[in-house]
């Protein structure tokens, strides 16, 4: 069977992050890409101009539509902006039975524009986080989820086990934000903790770092493998993606999508 991997995200129309860099990450991986779109926004590398929501019952037509004809191993979410968008994608994945979802609770974009309606956290980890096998949030969407301040390994953890507690399998508290040596993120999944660590890359070209991540982990649950190890190929697949960024645009530019597939020899 060819894996298939849906994408239910919003569109960043300067390809590096959202459903864009979603699709090139399942292409590269050797997924069959399939999208949910949420969310339109006018981006390049140096911010969001525009964003335009779908009506919800679009969102779960385009789940619909794809689930009960082609089928869906893994689904990850991205950008979903509100809570109306919340519970039409959390009705649907239920609906169709998908069992191996990657919840990216992607709040605010790296130049500042939010992403998601303040009040739309709590639908999120109402009636989303739950139905979570994986949930990826960087430090500020931790802290967004569990109202608490994190500083330490410690707190990264505490938030972990928070997360968990609020219904989510498992959990990676995603360490990009901080200045060490290295970007370390903390798996958590109700029993094991379990750190991942790489050399931190000097470069401002970071842009869909977390959505590329989010996007290797579902591409490699699709195709079968275990949790804990889509979740250490999705850390090798941002990590070489980020060494090798691609210096475009006057901002933040994207990361390389092809990196780890001509690295590793595949
Ligand atoms: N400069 C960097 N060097 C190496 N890895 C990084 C760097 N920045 C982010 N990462 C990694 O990229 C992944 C996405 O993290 P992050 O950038 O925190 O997500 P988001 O885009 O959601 O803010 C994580 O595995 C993180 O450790
Ligand atoms: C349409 C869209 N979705 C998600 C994001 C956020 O992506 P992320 O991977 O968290 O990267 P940064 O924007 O923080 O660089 C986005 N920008 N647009």
């Amino acid at each position: 069977m060819v894996p298939r991997a849906l994408t239910i995200a919003g569109s960043d129309s300067g390809g590096g992050a959202g459903i864009q860099a979603d699709l090139k990450t399942f292409q590269e991986l050797g997924a069959f890409g399939m999208t949910a779109l949420t969310a339109v926004t006018a981006q390049n590398t140096l911010g969001v101009s525009g964003v335009w929501p779908l009506p919800p019952d679009a969102v779960a037509k385009q789940i619909e539509a794809v689930a009960t004809d082609i089928g869906v191993d893994a689904a990850k979410t991205g950008m979903l902006f509100d809570s109306a968008i919340i519970e039409a994608v959390a009705e649907a994945v239920r609906r169709h039975g998908i069992e191996k979802l990657v919840v990216d609770p992607v709040m605010i974009a790296k130049g500042g524009a939010p992403l998601l309606k303040a009040d739309a956290v709590e639908a999120l980890r109402r009636r989303l986080l739950p139905q979570a096998l994986l949930v990826t949030p960087n430090i500020p969407e931790a802290e967004a989820l569990t109202g608490l301040a994190i500083r330490t390994r410690a707190d990264m953890e505490k938030a972990a086990r928070a997360i968990v507690a609020m219904g989510a399998k498992a959990v990676v508290v995603k360490g990009g934000h901080g200045d060490g040596e290295t970007a370390d993120d903390l798996f958590y999944d109700g029993a094991r903790v379990e750190v991942l660590s790489a050399p931190r890359v000097a470069t401002r070209n970071t842009h869909g770092t977390g959505c590329t991540f989010s996007a290797a982990v579902t591409a490699a649950l699709a195709k079968g493998e275990d949790l804990l190890d889509a979740v250490r190929i999705g850390k090798a697949f941002i990590t070489a993606a980020i060494r090798e960024a691609l210096n475009l645009g006057g901002g933040h530019g994207p990361t390389n999508h092809w990196a780890y597939r001509t690295k590793s020899g595949s």
